[in-house]
């Protein structure tokens, strides 16, 4: 490297991808369904890249490498593991599809790694920090190959250089790559991905060879992992993985100028390594991390700094005159004369494209509001502030203080009722009777079988549902019609599960879109969007409710529904209800407030409903928390107090329960030994929890634990459409009860079965009982 570039004043660490009508979605999935063809697609992404590239601009990104390049067809990770070609053994052969570039998968290659073939599963799909993305995990073995095999993100540059435009290409860092990695199954007992880094930071150098040839100036590395210090990997060996790669990098000689961008959280120890290094510029996350020590920032003389100042995980307005402090603090600490540029904190992915379009939406919430186009703007304002003064940015600053005033006093933000309702909260709201007495009343009551069957709540969405409530939102069904559809639905799925023999019953969730969205609409302090859509993974989007007042619930939510199936049965029917934590993860969460008050709020909303449904017969309710893993704080030692207010929500949400009431809870896609502390706090009678696909490998933890209720580890994975045969489920219950005792095993599926069909749903779920029968003494 000769000469750097400067940084641009103002920047952001990446975009949506998805586009603002969702094109990717539709350009990728006519593709899948042999709609439109490869050059068809590879178009239509060259065009949704170039209208960001041109909002982007037009909005204020002028300057030379202010304008990210991180597209990627599905997945910034995955798109990491097709530039190295490292793909799991079962894919290899898809290495070589395209003779003009050996050891590199193709289009449809690329797509079959995301989305599995046939017998060959897909890679698997986990939650991206502590966020809502989900990423594809890169399986690394001692053979795993790793070279520099494809240009997708140089030809990006090119491609953005030939219009002029001087872009910022984005790469998953060489050491998140490897920490975000797991070894794969041929990998040999002691190997762990990082003893690959040599390999893949040397596929780096030809990567950042190759940018730098295509006229990229500058290159952005996300390093999220180095702000969690949860790994399974000693911390130390982190640290010189992190001083290894970035050395190395920093010799390559033809090469952009490099900057490491630590997000979700605080650099911590990675920073003074990373200042070691010959790195050029560092970006810091201010808003989920905090300024570095004065002695710390000392280190980085000579380099760039990257203020990480606007969300980019909430969709709330950034308070400009704090973020304005906490700027020139960050400035006034650094060594004089260090360049800082204004940014975003992580990748504006998180966040929906532009609020502008909300046109639905509560004029008052809307102006509080800043999605991704605007936090642009928030940015430029910023680093305008910083350089010139707060003079000259002191109509936004003016205009920001009372959006600010109004928000605070607006009636729906603070609800005294609810504040004191919290406030008067006791240990006692929180607490059950002891499990034995509970116990003995639930046996008497429901009268069950030793091994229980059930299932997570939702029943198959066929089409006609999806018809019924998409014509009931256009106004062409009636609420009496759209009653009376899902009314027949539910009669339809409680007589199906009477006829295959289940134990306790559910009513399906047919009238639910999603689990969260469904209570936010009913739930007053929540608002919705019409165009706020996230990805979620590759394709998939989802639109979060946005929660920005004081919780109530004007009127029971679930009971009518419950209690209908409940009349259509001698059989126990469960309601079914989604908790604090899960509503809050899946929502965009106020600001303004902790969030131990929220799901307090959301928990006294609950309980109410738990007790309406009591009130009303049912003696069975399930209140779902599937998310209580993946909002765990990525530093271990923000955990306790999450651990505290979150558990204590849903204590609050269920504390309330008559003894004889069974209580269940459901957890999935979590590594549920982590959480396994809390999850006994919550003191759920029963507890449904994924486990068919690691083979209850789970369970010799959960005995040693000494978790003394419950527990429905699924056998049935209802993530495949394959149906397991009643031997295997036999199998896998055998472990459970081996591992637990009989008396405390239930018997149910992994998850909910909405995203299932009725014919594999059938199958599986007769082999189930089937199981459970063969297992009875
Ligand atoms: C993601 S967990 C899903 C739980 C919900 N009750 C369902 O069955 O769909
Ligand atoms: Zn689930």
């Amino acid at each position: 490297m000769s000469t750097t570039a400067a940084l641009p004043a103002a920047t952001i660490l990446g975009y949506p991808r998805i586009g603002a009508d969702r094109e990717l979605k539709r350009a990728v999935e006519a593709y899948w369904r042999g709609a439109s063809d490869a050059s068809t697609l590879r178009e239509q992404a060259a065009a949704l890249r170039t209208a960001t590239r041109q909002r982007l601009t037009a909005l204020g990104l002028t300057e030379a490498s202010s304008v990210p390049a991180d597209f990627t067809l599905y997945d910034q990770v995955l798109q990491v593991t097709a530039t190295l070609g490292a793909v799991p053994a079962r894919f290899r052969d898809l290495l070589g599809a395209d003779p003009t570039r050996p050891g590199a998968v193709d289009l449809d290659g690329y797509f079959t790694l995301a989305r599995g073939e046939g017998e060959r599963p897909a890679m698997e799909m986990t939650k991206w920090l502590d966020s809502n993305y989900h990423y594809l995990v890169p399986e690394i073995d001692e053979a795993t190959p790793i070279d520099y095999v494809e240009t997708t993100i140089a030809d990006q540059v090119r491609e953005a250089v030939a219009v002029g435009v001087t872009p910022r290409p984005v790469v998953v860092g060489p050491v998140s790559y490897l920490l975000l990695s797991k070894a794969s199954d041929e990998a040999g007992e002691d190997f762990h991905p990082l003893d690959r880094l040599g390999d893949v930071v040397d596929a780096y150098g030809h990567l950042l060879a190759d940018l730098q040839a295509a006229g990229a100036q500058w290159v952005q590395l996300d390093e999220p992992a180095l702000t969690s210090d949860a790994w399974d990997v000693e911390q130390g060996r982190i640290l010189a993985a992190v001083r290894d790669a970035y050395t190395w990098l920093g010799a390559v000689v033809e090469r952009p100028a490099v900057l490491v961008a630590g997000t979700y959280g605080s650099l911590g120890e990675s920073l003074p390594v990373l200042a070691s290094t010959p790195v050029e510029a560092v970006a810091l996350d201010l808003v989920a991390g905090s300024v570095p020590p004065a002695q710390e920032l000392a280190a980085l003389e000579g380099k760039a700094v990257v203020a990480g100042i606007v969300s980019g995980r909430n969709i709330w307005r950034t308070d400009l005159a704090a973020a304005l402090d906490t700027l020139e603090e960050l400035r006034a600490a650094l060594p004089e004369g260090t360049a800082v540029s204004v940014a975003t904190s992580t990748s504006l992915q998180h966040v929906p494209h532009d609020v502008e379009r909300e046109t639905a939406l509560d004029p008052a919430v809307r102006s509080w509001l800043a999605f991704a186009d605007q936090k642009v703007g928030e940015v430029l304002t910023l680093a305008r502030g910083l350089a010139q003064g707060r003079e000259a940015v002191a109509a936004e600053l003016a205009r920001d203080a009372e959006l600010r005033a109004e928000r605070a006093a607006h009636p729906g933000v603070n609800r005294p009722e609810v504040r004191s309702a919290v406030a008067a909260v006791t240990d006692a709201d929180r607490t059950r009777a002891p499990y034995a007495e509970r116990k003995a009343a639930q046996d008497e009551r429901l009268g069950l079988p030793e091994l229980p069957t059930t299932t997570i709540g939702s029943f198959p969405q066929t089409a006609e549902i999806r018809k019924a409530r998409a014509a009931h939102r256009r106004g062409e069904l009636d609420a009496a019609g759209y009653d009376a559809a899902m009314r027949a639905e539910i009669a339809r799925v409680v007589a199906l599960q009477e006829e295959l023999g289940l134990d306790v019953l559910v009513h399906g969730e047919a009238e639910r879109n999603d689990m969260v969205q469904y209570f936010a609409e009913l739930l007053d302090g929540f608002s919705a969007t019409e165009h706020g859509w996230v990805q979620s993974y590759g394709s998939r989007c989802t639109r979060p409710s946005i929660l920005w007042g004081d919780i109530t619930r004007p009127a029971p939510m679930t009971v009518a529904w419950s209690s209908y199936a409940q009349s259509l049965t001698d059989k126990p029917m469960k309601g079914m209800l989604t908790g604090p934590v899960t509503i809050m993860a899946w929502s965009f969460v106020r600001d303004d407030v902790p969030r131990a008050q929220v799901a307090d709020q959301l928990g006294l909303a609950l309980r109410a409903e738990v007790a309406d449904l009591e009130a009303a017969g049912i003696g069975v309710v399930q209140v779902d928390e599937p998310a209580i893993r993946e909002t765990l704080p990525l530093r271990r030692e923000d955990r306790p107090a999450y651990l505290e207010w979150s558990v204590g929500s849903f204590r609050l949400a269920t504390g309330g329960a008559a003894p004889a009431t069974q209580v269940h809870t459901h957890l999935c896609y979590s590594e549920f030994d982590v959480v396994i502390d809390a999850v006994d706090h919550l003191d759920a009678d029963v507890t449904s929890i994924e486990a068919s696909r690691s083979r209850m490998d789970i369970l010799p933890a959960v005995a040693a634990h000494g978790f003394e209720r419950q527990l429905g580890p699924g056998v049935w994975d209802i993530h495949s459409p394959r149906v397991p045969s009643a031997d295997e489920c036999t199998e896998l219950l055998r472990r459970a009860v081996d591992a637990l005792g009989i008396e405390r095993v239930w018997v149910n599926p992994d998850c909910g079965l909405k995203t299932r069909a009725y014919p594999e749903t059938e199958a599986s779920l007769r082999n189930l009982v089937e199981a459970a029968r063969r297992l009875r003494p």
